[in-house]
């Protein structure tokens, strides 16, 4: 979890092939309807991410119910919204990447070919809700990629 150009694609894609578990972009469970406005510069409403987030809590009781562990990348920014992952459940462990405005801003001015504009960061850094160390683990993104991987796999256990 974090907010857009937090590094959740390319973390959850290392610890995922690390651990040698499966691992789901949660940016392609999004109605086509959430990328457009985003892709306008536009926020999601929490009515817009509701469906999504469901979408996610569902694909992750596929891995419950199979007995089988994944990694699935979801921005998770309100307290709210992960209890709509957490479904009441125990078993799902958020990692959240942490990083301040000015260094996302910098990576998300960087990166090519990706929907989501540079000018939504604001919206999401007012939209996040920290979690506490109850609810999840914070590990620092000011670090290179592959020390940020061994961090979350401690974390999780895995590594
Ligand atoms: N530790 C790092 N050091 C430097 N650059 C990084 C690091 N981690 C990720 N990046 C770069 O920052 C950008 C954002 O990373 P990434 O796309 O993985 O974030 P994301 O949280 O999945 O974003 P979004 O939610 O918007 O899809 C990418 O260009 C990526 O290459
Ligand atoms: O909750 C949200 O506003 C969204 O999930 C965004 O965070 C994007 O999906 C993603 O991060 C793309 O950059």
């Amino acid at each position: 979890m974090g907010v857009s150009g937090s590094g959740k694609s390319t973390v959850a894609g290392d610890v995922a092939r690390r651990a040698g578990l499966p691992m789901i972009e949660g940016d392609e469970m999004h109605p086509a309807g959430n990328i457009a406005k985003m892709s306008q510069g536009i926020p999601l409403t929490d009515a817009d991410r509701e469906p999504w987030l469901e979408a996610i809590a569902a694909r992750i009781d596929v891995w419950r119910q199979a007995g089988q562990q994944g990694v699935i990348t979801c921005s998770s920014l309100k307290r709210a919204y992960r209890d709509i992952l957490r479904s009441g459940h125990t078993d799902v462990h958020f990692v959240y990447l942490k990083g301040s405005y000015e260094l996302l801003l910098d990576r998300m001015q960087h990166r090519k070919g990706h929907f989501m504009p540079a000018s939504l960061l604001r919206s999401q850094f007012d939209t996040l809700e920290e979690p506490g160390p109850d609810e999840a683990t914070a590990v620092s993104i000011d670090q290179p990629e592959a020390a940020i991987v061994e961090d979350a796999l401690k974390q999780l256990n895995l590594g």
